[in-house]
C-alpha cells in the first residue's frame, strides 16, 4: 500500500504495517498506528477500531506520511507526537523526559490503594516524587489525592520544565524542586514525607546491551542508566532519605530493576526498613517494592 494511495482507515494501518514492519511486531505496529491516528485525525480509538473502512480526514494524508517518515528512524512514537497517556491522563514528553511505561501506573495504583489506609491526623498527606522525569508519578497522584501536598525533584533542568507544563495541562499543584538525590542541597532537606515514591534510573551496562535502540538512542541517558555501573547507587541514596524523611509509619514505593529484587529489599532491611514487599509486575517481573518506616 502506497501512502499516496491512503484513502481509508484501513489503508493507514496496512501502509503502517508495510512501513514498520523491520522495527516493530504487529501488535506494536498496530497500537503505534492507533495512536497516530487518533493524534492527526481527531478520530476516537474507539471509532478508528469500529469503522476501519470510514475515509481520513482529507487533509491528515500528507502528516501520517510525515509521522510514518520519522517512525522509520526509530523515533519512539511518543516523541514525534510530543504526548503520551499515563494513568488516563495526558502527558507532554521530549527528550528531555523519560517516555512514562505501563509498569509505572502499577506502582502509582499501589501507592494509592496503600495511601487510603495511611493514617495522616491533622494535616495533609504529604507525598514526594524522586526523579519526576515528566511529572507522570507526582500527577497522577496529586489528580487522585487532591488533598494531598505534593512535591517532586529531579536533576533535570530541562525534565522540570516539562513536569511544570504538565501540571498545568493536568489542572494540579505540585512543587518542582531542582536537586540531586545523590547529594542533596534543597529546602527538601528539612521536610518529612508520609510517602516517598520514586522510579530511579537502574539500566546496567549489560542490560544495555540488550535493549532496543529505540530507547538508548532517544531516550535520556540520565534517566535510564546508572553511573559507574553500580545498579544500586539510587536505591541506596533514597533508602538513606528515606530513613531520614519519612514521618512515623510512613511509605517508601520504589520501581526497580527486575534483575535486583533481592539485593534492593537487603539494602532496605539494612536501613531497617519493615513489612518490605517484593510485587511483580503485569508480566510477571519483580518490578516494584513497598516499605514502611
Ligand atoms: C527512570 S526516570 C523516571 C521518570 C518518571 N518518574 C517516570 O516514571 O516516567 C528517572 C528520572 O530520574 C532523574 N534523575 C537522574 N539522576 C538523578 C539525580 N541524581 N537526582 C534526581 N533525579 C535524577 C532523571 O532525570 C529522570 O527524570
Amino acid at each position: 500500500m502506497l501512502l499516496c494511495c491512503m484513502k481509508t482507515i484501513k489503508d493507514v494501518f496496512l501502509a503502517y504495517q508495510q512501513g514498520l514492519g523491520s522495527l516493530y511486531d504487529a501488535r506494536e505496529t498496530g497500537a503505534i498506528t492507533l495512536m497516530v491516528l487518533e493524534e492527526l485525525t481527531g478520530v476516537s480509538r474507539a471509532k478508528i477500531k469500529a469503522f476501519p473502512e470510514d475515509d481520513i480526514p482529507a487533509n491528515a494524508g500528507e502528516k501520517l506520511s510525515a509521522v510514518l517518515n520519522e517512525l522509520k528512524t526509530g523515533k519512539p512514537v511518543q516523541y514525534i507526537l510530543g504526548t503520551t497517556e499515563f494513568y488516563g491522563l495526558n502527558f507532554l514528553v521530549n527528550p528531555a523526559t523519560l517516555i512514562p511505561r505501563p509498569e509505572t501506573e502499577e506502582l502509582v495504583e499501589w501507592a494509592l490503594e496503600e495511601s487510603k489506609k495511611l493514617e495522616v491526623k491533622s494535616k495533609k498527606l504529604a507525598v514526594l516524587d524522586i526523579g519526576t522525569g515528566s511529572g507522570c508519578i507526582a500527577i497522577s497522584l496529586k489528580k487522585n489525592l487532591p488533598d494531598a501536598v505534593v512535591s517532586a525533584l529531579d536533576i533535570s533542568p530541562g525534565a522540570l520544565k516539562t513536569a511544570k507544563q504538565n501540571a498545568v495541562v493536568n489542572e494540579v499543584d505540585v512543587s518542582f524542586i531542582e536537586d540531586s538525590i545523590l547529594d542533596i542541597k534543597s529546602e527538601i532537606e528539612h521536610s518529612k514525607f508520609d510517602i516517598i515514591i520514586s522510579n530511579p534510573p537502574y539500566v546496567t551496562l549489560e542490560d544495555k546491551l540488550r535493549m532496543h535502540t529505540n530507547v538508548t538512542d532517544f531516550e535520556p541517558h540520565s534517566a535510564l542508566f546508572v553511573p559507574e555501573h553500580n545498579p544500586l547507587v539510587f536505591y541506596k541514596a533514597i533508602a538513606g532519605f528515606a530513613a531520614d524523611h519519612l514521618e512515623k509509619n510512613g511509605l517508601l514505593f520504589l520501581e526497580i530493576n527486575e534483575n535486583f529484587g533481592k539485593e534492593t529489599v537487603e539494602l532496605l532491611n539494612h536501613k531497617r526498613f519493615t513489612n518490605i514487599e517484593l510485587r511483580k509486575d503485569m508480566s510477571g517481573r519483580d518490578r516494584m517494592i513497598k516499605a514502611n518506616r
